[in-house]
């Protein structure tokens, strides 16, 4: 099997300096410049610097170079896959494609398999998703992730190729499940971020941890998941590294919303379009998805952290 990247931000280098620990792979940027500057300097200085390309990484900006692979992980941000698999469409036909990415579109309600699928039918589709900083797998510290891929044989085979000595991966065929999960803890993180940075404290986090992770379960089953799935890697592990860590984006992103502080626009941020996604599905189908409607409004500035603290703690009383 062959692989390649096709994106690399922090996430598309870290998986390919961890696979081409032991085989070679094919690192796609879609700037020539910047594609260049890494496979001469073997570091991507922009997104993920102090980490050093193998000698198995060969970085270019020719689609064309990537014919050669049979196996594609698309680690380019959720709401921009569509547009950029309409521009290679032609290329990808028929090869597996593993969405590395997390994230809802917000025109559509869509995952990342749900899109590769509709753009790329004759392709086999996965998804790679679980608990893992860029950063932890660049320095090959010990990660554990899920390969979600419908197809039982083909999962196998994935999990075969893709694990290696530091990356451990666990195979599910509930891709549905998988795809919500890692889409859903970015939404919660938001929420725990913007708890701790207006001050309300590691006891308002737990509870938003677990009641966000309760709104995830029922989410993912009206959407036809196996609500076990999101207790795994995919659902609860994430939320768990998501929500207690500095190195998210997420949760960044939701400590200066509740510190009242600007964030960087151009940071990667795939809770914010997420839960705006997710809250209108909500409306539109009377679902009960408290926190992760609060964050939608939130993130649109239609309430303030503590106007949405309020909404969530006079809700009627419910029985867990
Ligand atoms: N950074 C991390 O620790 C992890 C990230 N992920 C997921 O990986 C995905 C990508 O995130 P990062 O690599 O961290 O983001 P990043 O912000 O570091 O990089 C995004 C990359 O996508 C490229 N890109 C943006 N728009 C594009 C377009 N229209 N066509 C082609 N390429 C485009 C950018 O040039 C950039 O190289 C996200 O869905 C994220 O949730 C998953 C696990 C860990
Ligand atoms: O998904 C991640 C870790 O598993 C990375 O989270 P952020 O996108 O919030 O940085």
């Amino acid at each position: 099997m062959s692989v390649g990247v096709l994106g690399a931000g922090a996430f598309g280098t870290a998986l390919a300096i961890s696979l081409g620990q032991t085989a070679p792979v094919l690192l796609w940027a879609r700037d020539a410049k910047q594609a260049q500057l890494m496979h001469q300097n073997r570091e991507n200085k922009a997104r993920l610097p102090g980490f050093f390309l193998p000698a198995n990484v060969v970085v270019t900006s020719n689609l064309a170079d990537l014919q050669k692979c049979d196996v594609l992980l698309l680690a380019v941000p959720a709401q921009k896959l569509r547009q950029f698999l309409r521009g290679v469409d032609q290329m990808v036909a028929g090869k597996t494609l593993v969405a590395c990415c997390k994230g809802i579109e917000l025109e559509t309600g869509m995952g990342p398999v749900d899109i590769a699928r509709e753009i790329c039918p004759q392709s086999e589709h996965a998804i790679l998703t679980g608990p893992s900083f860029a950063n932890d797998i660049a320095k090959g510290l010990p990660t554990a992730l899920t390969l979600a891929c419908a197809n039982p044989n083909r999962a196998r085979d994935l999990q075969q190729e893709l694990s290696n000595s530091t990356l451990r991966l666990y195979r599910t065929t509930d891709v549905t499940g998988a795809q919500l999960g890692g889409a859903l803890k970015n939404v919660i993180a938001i929420a725990c971020g913007a708890a701790i940075g207006a001050r309300l404290g590691e006891s308002a986090r737990a509870a938003l941890m677990t009641r966000g992770n309760a709104e995830m379960q029922r989410y993912a089953q009206f959407k036809g998941a196996d609500p076990a799935t999101l207790s795994g890697l995919s659902g609860f592990g994430d939320l768990v590294l998501t929500c207690t860590s500095d190195l998210s984006r997420n949760y960044r992103f939701g400590l200066s919303l509740g510190a009242g502080k600007a964030f960087d626009p151009e940071t990667t941020v795939e809770g914010a379009a997420t839960a705006c996604a997710v809250a209108r599905d909500a409306r539109e189908n009377a679902l009960d998805l408290p926190i992760l409607s609060v964050v939608a409004a939130l993130v649109e500035n239609r309430l303030d952290v503590a106007d949405a603290m309020a909404t969530l703690l006079s809700r009627s009383l419910k029985e867990e």
